[in-house]
């Protein structure tokens, strides 16, 4: 990310976040991306299954928006009653009747004031309750739906290949499947329903005090509004894009260096990271400040909604006024004046709520496009108890991250069941690659890997892997105590001695005690409080207590030193008697009990035999053997053969 941030030094411009036009063919383009969205959403809530639930949010929902709009007008009515004369006064009886006839009576102003303030203040009683109950409703309904859809996503993202994780950034799988972007998304579903229902009750209670009026609102303002529109919103837009745009890339870099701190504490390069953020924050200064027409546009941008909404409503009011309404009297104007306040909050608030929904529209297709992924790596059915016969039959293969490049080519050996293979070659030749193949990480682009004459694409991943266990190069331990982690591969319970033997097996248990809290103590972050050769020591401890039926160790012992390698790899030769095991070593001395010596060059195997074999034939293996002899002390018992053989000997 540094680097790419770095490449784009002085880049940080306009052209990746051109605006779309915000004309009406904008607006229709807009419409039909986001329809599709929005109602993905909507039956992400899973209405039927929450029926009930729904149908009294919404009833709270139209009875909020009822007592809003009952508000104004029966202020109104009070005006009217204080104010108005006596046609005015039988008006407002027949109106409040449902209210009157059964509280203060209808006859005179004030046991009809008296009514009116009574239906006041049940409309405020009313108007909380169907709130309290609403929000309660809601909240609940959320909590289940919320909690179902976290499992939903972390198993889909569980699930996915691991060709997934090499070519998605960590941080960004993570916040694909973020609730976070849902969350808001149904909150913005019920906000924008709400107010949506509320308008509309508004707008029914406008038009019966004045149609006129309320015909010319409606149609003024979105006409006003659509031209404002099309002067200042697409730039202001593009604006907001660019900025956010900056604004992640300093976040970007911000995270990595974190991640990294050790390496640029090694370095002592603080000041490029310092520099690269800089960039990216110069990069929004200039972008608000450069443009100064576009800065006054913003200005203005900003400001021209609310004017517009109260100049069209004063050039409303006005007409109604003078023009058509003369004989309004206090109380309608009253009610009417409280009323459109209320709709222009409202329609701010609704024009608010679709600019929130472009904002995180990316955000929400990036999370479905994510969802909609399919792993292509599936679990077969073939479920037996594995014996250990191991074949790898032409395999051809690349990563998915980097396709053109073929890591694996033709590879064809074998390992019988019981006995250990050893896979030797120079860095980069695709040792770990085999590994990984053999745990199904990847399938094979041609070819097969067999286990008990099974292909792997037949084995459920789950019987076969817990026959299975691996010591990598690196290995990550969990950010939880040693003992959770060395029981973290069984799924039966393991005993406090099962548990001893393993790691005084793998030298670990000395150390172990000597920590404090001892079998309880935290490792940190992928094991960041402890050694290298610690964190080795206790993967192999892992393995060890699983009983694998097959081992896979890959530089087991590489960040050992000498005293414990031989240690642990005197255990390593008890533990693997009767496994299937396939050892990857640089150190030749880490195979010196090797049954059969796989060795690879760029991909290719080019060596297959049993050591005697292969040293008789003095090709690559032999060429190894030679030029490792300075270690030979290394080496001492390393297999009989090699000892006793004249080419050895020779060159010694
Ligand atoms: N996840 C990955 N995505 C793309 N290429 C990869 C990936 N992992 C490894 N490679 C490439 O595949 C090739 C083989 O890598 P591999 O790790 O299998 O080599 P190796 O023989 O185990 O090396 P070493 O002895 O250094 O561990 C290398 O060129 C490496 O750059």
């Amino acid at each position: 990310m540094c680097e790419k941030a770095a490449a784009d030094a002085g880049e940080f411009n306009v052209k990746q976040w051109s605006t779309n036009s915000s004309s009406l063919k904008g607006l229709v383009a807009w419409v039909r991306r986001t329809v599709p969205l929005v109602w993905r959403v909507l039956s992400l809530l899973d209405w039927r299954r929450n029926l009930w639930s729904s149908a009294t949010v919404a009833l709270c929902i139209c009875v909020r928006s009822s007592c809003d709009a009952w508000q104004p007008v029966l202020t109104g009515a009070v005006f009217n009653l204080v104010n108005g004369d006596q046609h005015e006064v039988e008006r407002e009886s027949h109106f409040l009747y449902f209210l009157c006839s059964w509280t203060f009576g209808c006859s005179g102003r004030l046991p009809l004031a008296r009514s009116v303030i009574l239906g006041l203040m049940l409309a405020a009683v009313l108007q909380s309750l169907a709130r309290v109950l609403g929000d309660g409703v809601k909240k609940e309904m959320r909590n289940k739906q919320n909690q179902e859809m976290r499992i939903a996503m972390f198993e889909h993202l569980l699930a996915q290949d691991q060709a997934v994780y090499d070519t998605i950034r960590q941080r960004d799988l993570v916040q694909k499947v973020e609730l976070r972007a849902m969350n808001e998304v149904t909150e913005w579903v019920w906000g924008i329903a709400s107010d949506i229902v509320k308008l509309a009750t508004q707008l029914v209670f406008l038009f019966a005090i004045s149609p006129l009026m309320t015909l010319a609102y409606t149609v003024l303002l979105p006409l006003v509004e659509q031209i404002v529109r099309r002067y200042f919103d697409s730039s202001l837009r593009a604006q907001m894009r660019r900025e956010q745009g900056l604004h992640n890339i300093s976040v970007s870099v911000v995270n990595e260096t974190v991640q990294m701190i050790r390496t640029v504490k090694c370095f002592s390069r603080e000041d490029k990271h310092v520099a690269l953020v800089s960039l990216a924050a110069s990069g929004i200064a200039k972008e608000t400040q450069n443009d100064r027409l576009r800065s006054a546009k913003q200005g203005l941008a900003q400001l021209l909604p609310d004017i517009t909404q109260r100049s069209v409503y004063c050039f409303c009011l006005w007409c109604g006024l003078v023009w058509m309404e003369r004989d309004f009297s206090a109380g309608d104007m009253t009610a009417y004046l409280l009323l459109i306040q209320q709709v222009g909050g409202l329609v701010q608030r609704v024009r608010h709520q679709f600019t929130e929904l472009q904002r995180r529209h990316d955000l929400l297709l990036d999370h479905f496009e994510f969802m909609d992924r399919t792993p292509q790596i599936r679990s077969g059915a073939h479920a037996e108890e594995v014996q250990g016969d191991v074949e790898f039959r032409d395999v051809e293969f690349a990563y998915p991250a980097r396709p053109d490049v073929q890591v694996l080519r033709g590879v064809s050996f074998r390992m019988a069941k019981g006995q250990m293979t050893a896979l030797v070659g120079a860095s980069g030749s695709g040792k770990s690659t085999i590994a990984a193949m053999l745990f199904r990480h990847y399938d094979p682009l041609v070819g097969a890997v067999l286990v008990d004459d099974v292909s792997l694409s037949q084995w459920d991943n789950t019987a076969l892997h817990s026959q299975m266990a691996l010591v990598a190069q690196q290995p990550l331990l969990f950010d939880t105590s040693i003992r959770n982690n060395l029981t973290y591969g069984c799924r039966r319970d393991v005993s406090d001695e099962e548990i001893e033997a393993a790691t005084r097996m793998a030298a670990a248990h000395d150390f172990i005690l000597r920590f404090p809290a001892g079998y309880e103590t935290y490792v940190g972050d992928q094991g960041a409080q402890i050694s290298g050769g610690q964190k080795q020591r206790l993967s192999i401890a892992r393995a060890v207590i699983c009983k694998p039926r097959i081992l896979v160790l890959d530089e087991a012992t590489s960040a050992l030193d000498a005293e414990a390698e031989g240690a642990v790899q005197d255990a390593l030769d008890t533990v693997m008697v009767g496994k299937t095991t396939l050892v990857i070593a640089h150190r030749l001395s880490t195979i010196r009990n090797a049954h059969s010596i796989v060795c690879m060059r760029d991909g290719v195997v080019v060596e297959c035999g049993t050591p005697k074999e292969l040293l008789a034939k003095q090709g690559y293996y032999w060429n190894l053997v030679k030029r490792q002899v300075c270690t030979l002390d290394d080496l001492s018992g390393f297999n009989l053969e090699l000892d006793q053989h004249p080419a050895v000997e020779a060159s010694a």
